[in-house]
C-alpha cells in the first residue's frame, strides 16, 4: 500500500511531522504559501494540516483531486469551507481541547492589562516618564464579567476570574441551567449582559448568528465604562464602533487577540487610546502547541491509515478500537445501500436503518453514513460517507435510525428499509463469523448471497424450466456464473434468482433475460 501523503501547511510544532512519519504517512512541511501555490501543489496530498494561516477555499477544495481529510491543530474552523469540504467526502477535524486553557489565560491576561493598562505603563517607564499618576487603575475584584460564549474556553475563563473574586455573568442560547449552576455563573440574556457587565470577553465561533455580535447597536447598550476582551473571532465585534466607542470614553478599554481581517498589519484601532492587542497569541504557548501539534498528527494519520474518525465536525466519531469492528458493518451497510439504491425505483423520500442483536451494540452513525453512501452512489459516483448524509439532507430525504437490542433469527443485522410508490422496500443482512457480509432477505424474500461484483437479480414465476433457460442465455453469450442464489415466497409463487457472474452483463442480455418466459424483472447490479 503507498503510504498516504500529507501536507503541514501552517508554522507547527515539529513533533506533528515526527508523528505523521511514525504512523505511516509522508509529510512535507511547506508554510507561508500564497493560495495560488498551494493551488498548485494540493492536489498531490490525501491529508492537510492547517492552523488559522491557510484559508480552505472551495477553489482549494477543487483542486485537491486527492484529499480526504482536513485537520486543524486548534479550535477554530472558520478558515474553512465546512459544507464545500463535506459535499465533496472531505472530513473536517479540529482539536478542541489542546488549547483552551491557554486561550482561556490569554484573556485572563488581557482583563489584567486593561485593568492595570500594563502595556501602555510599561512603554512610557521604558521611555524613561516614570508616570505614576497617569495610569490609576481598577480593581478586578467584585467586578462583573459578561461572558459571551460559555463553552470550553469560556468556561475556563469563568473559573480562572472566580479564582480573583469576579462574578461572572454569561450569555450563552446552548448554556443549560444545570451546566450554569455547576459553573457558579448567572445565565443572562445578551441585553442583561451588555447593561450589566464591567468586562465582556468573548469565546464564541465565528458563525452567521455570533458575526458582529457586539455591533454598534449593542456596543451602545453597554455599561459606561466597560472593559472589552476579545480572544475569540474578529469578526465578533464591529471594529470601527469599538474605536468610536474608545474615542468618547463610554468604552475604557479594549484588548483584541484577534481581528477581522489578519494578520492585521494595519488597522484604524492602531493608536487608539485605551487599545491594546496581540498578533492572534491566544492558543501560542509551548503547552498548547505541543498538544494540538500532537492531537491532530495522531487523528488525521489514524484517519488515513486505520480509518479511526475522532473530533471530525462533520462525520460521525469512531474510533481506532471501534474501526476494525465496525468495517465489516459499514461494508455490508454500503452494499445494502447500494442494492436498495439500485433496485428501488424513482425517488426514495424516506429511509430506514435498523440495527438488531450484536449490531445494536455499536456506534450506529456510522453504519447509517455508509448505507446512504451506498443509497446515494445512484446519484454520484464521487460520494461517500462523509458527503452521503448531505447529499441524503439536500435531496429531503428522510432518515430514520432504529435500535432493537434484542436478537431475531440472526445474531446480528441490518435492514434498510426504503417508502416507494409500490409501499415499503427492504433488504436485510448479517456477518458470518462476524466478519463475511452477507445478504439475508431481499424485499421480503429469504435468500443468501455475497454482494460482489457484477450480478444479476431476476424475479420471476416460480416454475420449471427456467433455471435451465438463464443458463443457457448467459453461456451462449460468453457469461460465466460464479454464484447462485435462489429464493421464494412461497411454492409455485415469485421466485428471486441473484446471480454472480464474471463479466459485465450488456443491457441486450439484460434485455433478453426480461423477454425468457415467466420473467417478471431483470436488473444488472454492480457492487
Ligand atoms: N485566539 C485564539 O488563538 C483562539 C481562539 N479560539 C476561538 O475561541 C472560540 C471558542 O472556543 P471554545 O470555547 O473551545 O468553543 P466551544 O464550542 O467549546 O464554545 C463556544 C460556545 O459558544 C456558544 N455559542 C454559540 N453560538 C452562540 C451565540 N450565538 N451566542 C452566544 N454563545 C454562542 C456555544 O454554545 C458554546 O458554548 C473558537 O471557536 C475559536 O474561534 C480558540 C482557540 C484559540
Ligand atoms: O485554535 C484556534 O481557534 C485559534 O484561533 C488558534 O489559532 P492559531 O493556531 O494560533 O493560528
Amino acid at each position: 500500500m503507498t503510504k498516504p501523503k500529507v501536507l503541514i501547511s501552517d508554522k507547527m510544532d515539529p513533533n506533528a511531522a515526527r508523528i505523521f512519519e511514525e504512523r505511516g504517512c509522508d509529510v512535507d512541511v511547506i508554510t507561508g504559501q500564497t493560495p495560488e501555490e498551494l493551488l498548485k501543489i494540493i492536489g498531490q496530498y490525501d491529508g492537510l494540516a492547517i492552523r488559522s494561516s491557510t484559508t480552505v477555499t472551495k477553489e482549494i477544495l477543487d483542486a485537491a483531486t486527492n484529499l480526504k481529510v482536513i485537520g486543524r491543530a486548534g479550535i477554530g474552523v472558520d478558515n474553512v469551507d465546512i459544507p464545500y469540504a463535506s459535499s465533496k467526502g472531505v472530513v473536517v477535524m479540529n482539536t478542541p481541547f489542546g488549547n483552551s486553557i491557554t486561550t482561556a489565560e490569554h484573556a485572563i491576561a488581557m482583563i489584567f492589562a486593561l485593568a492595570r493598562q500594563i502595556p501602555e505603563a510599561d512603554a512610557s517607564t521604558q521611555a524613561g516618564k516614570w508616570e505614576k499618576s497617569r495610569f490609576m487603575g481598577v480593581e478586578v475584584t467584585g467586578k462583573i464579567l459578561g461572558l459571551i460564549g460559555a463553552g470550553n474556553i469560556g468556561s475556563i475563563v469563568a473559573s480562572r476570574a472566580q479564582g480573583v473574586r469576579m462574578k461572572v455573568i454569561a450569555y450563552d442560547p446552548f448554556l443549560t441551567e444545570d451546566r450554569a449552576i455547576e459553573l457558579g455563573i448567572e445565565k443572562v440574556d445578551l441585553d442583561g449582559l451588555l447593561a450589566r457587565a464591567d468586562f465582556i470577553s468573548l469565546h464564541t465561533p465565528l458563525t452567521d448568528q455570533t458575526r458582529n455580535i457586539l455591533s454598534a447597536e449593542n456596543l451602545a447598550k453597554t455599561k459606561s465604562g466597560v472593559r472589552i476582551v476579545n480572544c475569540a473571532r474578529g469578526g465578533l465585534i464591529d471594529e470601527a464602533a469599538l474605536k468610536e466607542g474608545l474615542e468618547s470614553g463610554h468604552i475604557a478599554g479594549a484588548a483584541l487577540d484577534v481581528f477581522a481581517k489578519e494578520p492585521a498589519k494595519e488597522s484604524p484601532l492602531f493608536g487608539t487610546p485605551n487599545f491594546i492587542c496581540t498578533p492572534h497569541l491566544g492558543a501560542s504557548t509551548d503547552e498548547a502547541q505541543v498538544n494540538v501539534a500532537l492531537q491532530v498528527a495522531e487523528q488525521l494519520s489514524d484517519y488515513l491509515v486505520n480509518g479511526g474518525v475522532t473530533n471530525a465536525l462533520n462525520m460521525p466519531s469512531l474510533s481506532a478500537e471501534e474501526a476494525p469492528k465496525l468495517r465489516p458493518y459499514m461494508e455490508l451497510a454500503e452494499n445494502l445501500g447500494s442494492l436498495v439504491g439500485q433496485l428501488a425505483h424513482g425517488n426514495l423520500p424516506k429511509i430506514s436503518i435498523e440495527v438488531e442483536g450484536a449490531a445494536a451494540q455499536l456506534n450506529q452513525k456510522p453504519i447509517t453514513a455508509a448505507v446512504l453512501a451506498g443509497l446515494m452512489r445512484r446519484y454520484s459516483d464521487t460520494v461517500n460517507m462523509v458527503n452521503a448524509p448531505y447529499l441524503a439532507r439536500e435531496r429531503g430525504m428522510e432518515v430514520r435510525e432504529i435500535r432493537n437490542e434484542k436478537e431475531g433469527i440472526y445474531h446480528t443485522l441490518v435492514r434498510v428499509t426504503v417508502a416507494t410508490t409500490q409501499g415499503d422496500r427492504s433488504v436485510a443482512g448479517t456477518l458470518f463469523g462476524s466478519a463475511a457480509p452477507r445478504l439475508v432477505e431481499i424485499f421480503g424474500v429469504g435468500i443468501e448471497a455475497d454482494l460482489k461484483g457484477n450480478m444479476l437479480y431476476i424475479v420471476n414465476e416460480d416454475a420449471p424450466g427456467f433455471i435451465g433457460r438463464i443458463g443457457s442465455l448467459l453461456g451462449e453469450n460468453g457469461i460465466n456464473i460464479g454464484t447462485f442464489h435462489l429464493g421464494r415466497r412461497d411454492a409455485g409463487g415469485e421466485a428471486v434468482l441473484l446471480l454472480s457472474v464474471d463479466q459485465p452483463i450488456p443491457q441486450d442480455v439484460v434485455a433478453a433475460a426480461s423477454a425468457l418466459e415467466g420473467v417478471k424483472t431483470v436488473t444488472a447490479l454492480v457492487f
